[in-house]
């Protein structure tokens, strides 16, 4: 593979997200729970890899799942270690320089994107799960028996109502605007960017007086919509150029919503770090360091 950072849309001019190659739980025969032996590998400009960081504080899991954090952006190899802002500056286990080399240490014929997060047996050296969706619903339930929390966040009685608010946002905003700040066509930008705003106007809608996107508790669905939020104004709006309206200005359920997450709730506000965010996608894009907006989230109340 070539430069990773400049291959993202196809020869058609759209991106496509490829699928994630490692698929097994916690639970299997092969990855029983155990304290101390997995590790989360994350980029904090990443959504997906964010999805899974508010997750493990959600669920107190931070004794028992260690996490190692990559660049705030992809390099000519991919993510790789920095040294600086809270990356090591090598795999502190393996001192590998780049997230590739951990791929490759796992399946030497491995060739798609090594993307993040990546969930980590240190015991059998494997990667037991490379999907975001999957990751989060085993720490929410996959270990309970050596650690964390109860709390439910994918609970029995509201899964068809949250499984169809994921389905419906995960392809009009969360990959919506991946699709729309990697179109390379004005055709493939045109075919995702209004979907994008309906998208949030129906959101916009549904969190009128409601503090949680399903019902009156805090859910996964909440998780998947705020991570995407959380980067909106500050970088999708300009670096991805979603730009037809702000959260800020133009959704104020939605601002609220995100606002009292953010500030009431620290797995929100302690999982995300808006310099790197903006840094690390400015970088994507090969645009300078934006300026605005500033600041990076409106003051609680206002
Ligand atoms: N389906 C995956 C998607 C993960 C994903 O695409 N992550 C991006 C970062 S936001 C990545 O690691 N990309 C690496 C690359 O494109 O080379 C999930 O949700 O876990």
């Amino acid at each position: 593979m070539t430069d990773q950072r400049l291959n993202q849309a196809s020869e058609d001019g759209k991106f496509h997200r490829q699928s994630a190659q490692f698929r097994s739980s916690i639970g299997d025969d092969k990855y029983p729970a155990e304290k101390g032996r997995y590790i989360l590998y994350y980029s904090p400009v990443c959504p997906w890899a964010g999805r899974t960081l508010i997750f493990r504080k959600l669920k107190e899991l931070e004794g028992v799942i260690d996490t190692v954090q990559v660049s705030e952006y992809i390099g000519t190899d991919g993510w790789f270690f920095t040294g600086t802002d809270g990356s090591p500056e090598s795999d502190p286990r393996y001192g590998f320089r780049t997230l590739k080399e951990l791929y490759h240490m796992v399946d030497p014929n491995y060739n798609l994107r090594f993307t993040v997060p990546v969930l980590f047996d240190t015991k059998t050296k494997t990667i037991v799960n490379n999907e975001s969706s999957e990751i989060i619903r085993m720490l929410n339930s996959g270990f309970s028996s050596v650690g964390g929390n109860d709390l439910d966040l994918y609970p029995e009685l509201l899964r068809s109502e949250i499984d169809e608010f994921n389905e419906l946002i995960y392809h009009t905003l969360n990959n919506g605007v991946y699709k729309t700040g990697f179109a390379e066509t004005q055709e493939a930008y045109d075919e995702n960017v209004y979907k994008i705003f309906e998208t949030l106007d129906y959101v916009e809608e549904k969190l009128k007086g409601k503090d949680y996107v399903i019902g009156d508790i805090l859910t996964e669905s909440d998780v998947r919509l705020f991570v995407t939020i959380a980067r909106f104004d500050v970088a999708y709006f300009t670096i991805f150029r979603c730009n037809l309206r702000m959260i800020r200005y133009e959704y104020p359920n939605i601002d609220r919503w995100y606002r009292g997450l953010y500030y009431n709730n620290p797995a929100f506000k302690e999982t995300i770090d808006f310099d790197l965010v903006k840094r690390g996608y400015s970088k994507t894009r090969f645009l300078p360091v934006p300026a605005g907006p500033i600041p990076a989230i409106l003051p609680k109340s206002q």
